[in-house]
């Protein structure tokens, strides 16, 4: 008999949310032998745009559907939870500094980590898609103290996928034929995508390239920059390719990832790569039997040495900011 799952999308009646919640319902988040009832949480203000979304919901008839729950307290939408999307977030708006961002994040990812605290399923997973989403999930995480820390994530797979289609393009080549590029670092513009361990074939992709200045001066800023394009190109942020990432993401963690491929994941740091315990902050993992583990052994050159530094040394500018801020 198929397992049921119990599935909390916060933000549900975002763009995000509305490109997500038809595809976790169709079965790709965690396979087609799973069924999900899906709790969805919103603003008071929003939960009615979010009765329209399950209106839709219910009017395709999904067989792995079991129920649609709407809520605007977080720990009706907690309880139970097993798979927990936290999507919605604050947006930055005019004149808003980044600590008046991450003092209204705040509001929302500690009573949200408090929630899970209380009533998340023993197996829960997280993850953390509303920016900054690495210190979202650090806020998150700090406030659920029962829970183990590591099942707190964010997102980076659409900055991985970004930099597989852009090598892609550049080597005319299938993105299916390239392996191991790794996203490091805080989901914003320094991030370091990184092509010092990807092979195209069997081929590293450095060697096809052959072209360092085309590394540094076009595809890291494209990848890294690649948000702002979409949001001056749609006049609004991703949200099919971010809905799109949150589902690798998690159908990765829970089902595994191929055989010798790597997913980015923003995870706790356990000190590896000198990123200092507790950050999260993206590696490249491997996913089996429900758990991912931390790429180890990895030869790091002095370019990618200092690109990571500088990622890092952002999250640790943002964790120590919400540390002042009193929120965590
Ligand atoms: N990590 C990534 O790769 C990535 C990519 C794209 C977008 N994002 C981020 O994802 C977030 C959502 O984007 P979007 O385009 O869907 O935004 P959106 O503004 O369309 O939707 C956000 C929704 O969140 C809701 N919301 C606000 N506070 C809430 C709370 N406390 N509880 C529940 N819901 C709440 C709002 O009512 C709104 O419906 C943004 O922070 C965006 O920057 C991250
Ligand atoms: O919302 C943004 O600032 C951009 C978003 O995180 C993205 O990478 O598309």
């Amino acid at each position: 008999m198929a397992r049921s799952v119990n599935v909390t999308v916060t933000g549900a009646a975002g763009q995000i949310g509305y490109a997500l919640l038809f595809r976790i319902a169709s079965g790709q988040l965690l396979g087609q032998d799973t069924k999900v009832r899906l709790r969805l949480l919103e603003i008071p203000q929003a939960v009615k745009a979010a009765e329209g979304t399950a209106m839709e919901l219910e009017d395709c008839a999904f067989p792995l559907l079991e129920g649609i729950d709407i809520t605007d307290d977080a720990k009706t939408a907690f309880d139970g939870v097993n798979v927990a999307l936290l999507v919605g977030a604050r947006p930055r708006t005019k004149g808003m500094e980044r600590g008046d961002l991450l003092e209204a994040n705040g509001g929302i990812f500690k009573p949200q980590g408090e929630a899970i605290n209380a009533g998340a399923a023993d197996d829960v997973r997280v993850l953390v898609v509303g920016n900054p989403a690495n210190t979202n999930a650090l806020i998150a995480q700090q406030h659920a103290p029962d829970v183990p820390a590591e099942r707190f994530t964010a997102m980076t797979r659409l900055d991985e996928n970004r930099a597989y289609s852009q090598l892609a393009n550049k080597l005319r080549v299938p993105v299916t034929e390239i392996k191991r590029l790794v996203i490091w670092g805080n989901h914003s513009a320094t991030q370091y995508p990184d092509l010092s361990h990807a092979v195209v074939g069997d081929r590293p992709a450095l060697e096809l390239v052959d072209d360092q200045e085309w590394v540094e001066n076009t595809f890291i800023p494209t990848v890294a920059k690649r948000g702002a394009a979409i949001i001056e190109a749609r006049g609004a942020s991703s949200a099919a390719s971010a809905a799109n990432a949150a589902i690798n993401h998690i159908h990765d963690w829970v089902n595994g990832t191929a055989e010798g491929q790597w997913a980015s994941m923003a995870v706790p740091s356990d000190g590896s790569y000198g990123v200092p315990e507790g950050l999260i902050s993206s590696f490249p993992v491997v996913c089996k039997d429900g758990k991912y583990e931390i790429v180890q052994g990895l030869t790091v050159n002095e370019f990618s040495r200092a690109k990571i530094a500088a990622t890092v040394a952002e999250l640790e500018e943002e964790r120590d900011a919400v540390r002042k801020l009193g929120l965590i």
